[in-house]
């Protein structure tokens, strides 16, 4: 088997005395998708931001994260920005918050790629139009011009996810990446998702509330609670082979959660 793109080895953070995760471990290979559920507060957003550095001076963490094989929690400022840069993007629930509002989509779409990779604008518009075709945008020259409050919320998750691909990662966490999204705009993001990442064999972890959604979605599941990882399962054995209480617990309370979260 191939080292994982990301390696997440008894990671804990803490905030002051607060403990936010405990020795989490979990892995991403090539071409896999896999899942993170758990509870509000758990500590799953806490897990991609820590993984990526992203987190306030005040948290104090321990355990390593590899990203590509390179050591994230080690590296200097420099190479942690290669990183950023070439390895991973990271897509959130609220694409409105990802981007610039007074900024054209288009911009928005190529500013990594000229500013950070020094492609040359020209080839960066070619690769951003090609994109927004590719996540079923269509018009892909006229959405270049506009902004983001001209197009809807599910258009511009396209847009987010168009973004994040622009600069080939290797690997896309998604943080309830399409829980805004109704329902047939979510099951056509996923679909999007899924053709991109079998195209270029990304690995995606994948965060979500919906269980029903990780079992349906997700190679593997990790359960969190409490900021630790209680449970691993192959998403088509989610509902049926949990074996730890709070899964069980977690997985009879579906109806409730998904209540809650629509
Ligand atoms: N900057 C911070 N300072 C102190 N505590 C924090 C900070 N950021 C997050 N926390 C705490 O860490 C815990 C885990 O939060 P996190 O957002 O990772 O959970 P989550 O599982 O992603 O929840 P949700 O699904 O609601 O986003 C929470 O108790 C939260 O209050």
């Amino acid at each position: 088997m191939t080292a994982p793109l990301l390696e997440i080895s008894d990671l804990s953070l803490r905030y002051g005395d607060a403990k936010i995760l405990n020795r989490v471990n979990l892995a991403v290979a090539a071409g896999e998708t896999v899942g993170l559920v758990g509870e509000s507060g758990s500590g799953k957003s806490s897990t991609v931001r820590a993984a990526l550095r992203l987190l306030p001076t005040s948290a104090s963490l321990e355990g390593s994260v590899r990203i590509g094989g390179r050591d994230v929690l080690g590296v200097d400022e420099r190479e942690l920005r290669s990183i950023r840069a070439d390895e991973v993007a990271l897509i959130q629930q609220d694409p409105r918050g990802a981007l610039n509002p007074v900024r054209r989509i288009g911009d928005s779409l190529t500013e990594r790629l000229v500013r950070v990779h020094g492609e040359r604008s020209v080839d960066a518009k070619r690769r951003g139009l090609e994109l927004l075709e590719a996540v079923g945008i269509s018009r892909p020259e006229h959405r270049f011009r506009q902004y983001p409050h001209e197009l809807s919320g599910g258009m511009l998750q396209r847009v987010v996810i168009a973004a994040a691909l622009t600069t080939r990662p290797k690997l896309l966490l998604a943080d309830e990446a399409t829980s805004a999204l109704d329902v047939t705009t979510q099951a056509e993001v996923l679909a999007i998702l899924r053709d991109q990442q079998q195209e270029r064999g990304l690995g995606v972890l994948f965060i979500t509330h919906d269980l029903h959604l990780a079992a349906a979605y997700c190679d593997r599941v990790y359960v969190m609670l409490r900021g630790e990882v209680v449970e691993e399962l192959s998403g088509a054995n989610l509902f049926a082979g949990a074996s730890d209480p709070y899964t069980r617990l977690l997985l009879e309370a579906v109806p409730t959660i998904r209540e809650e979260t629509t």
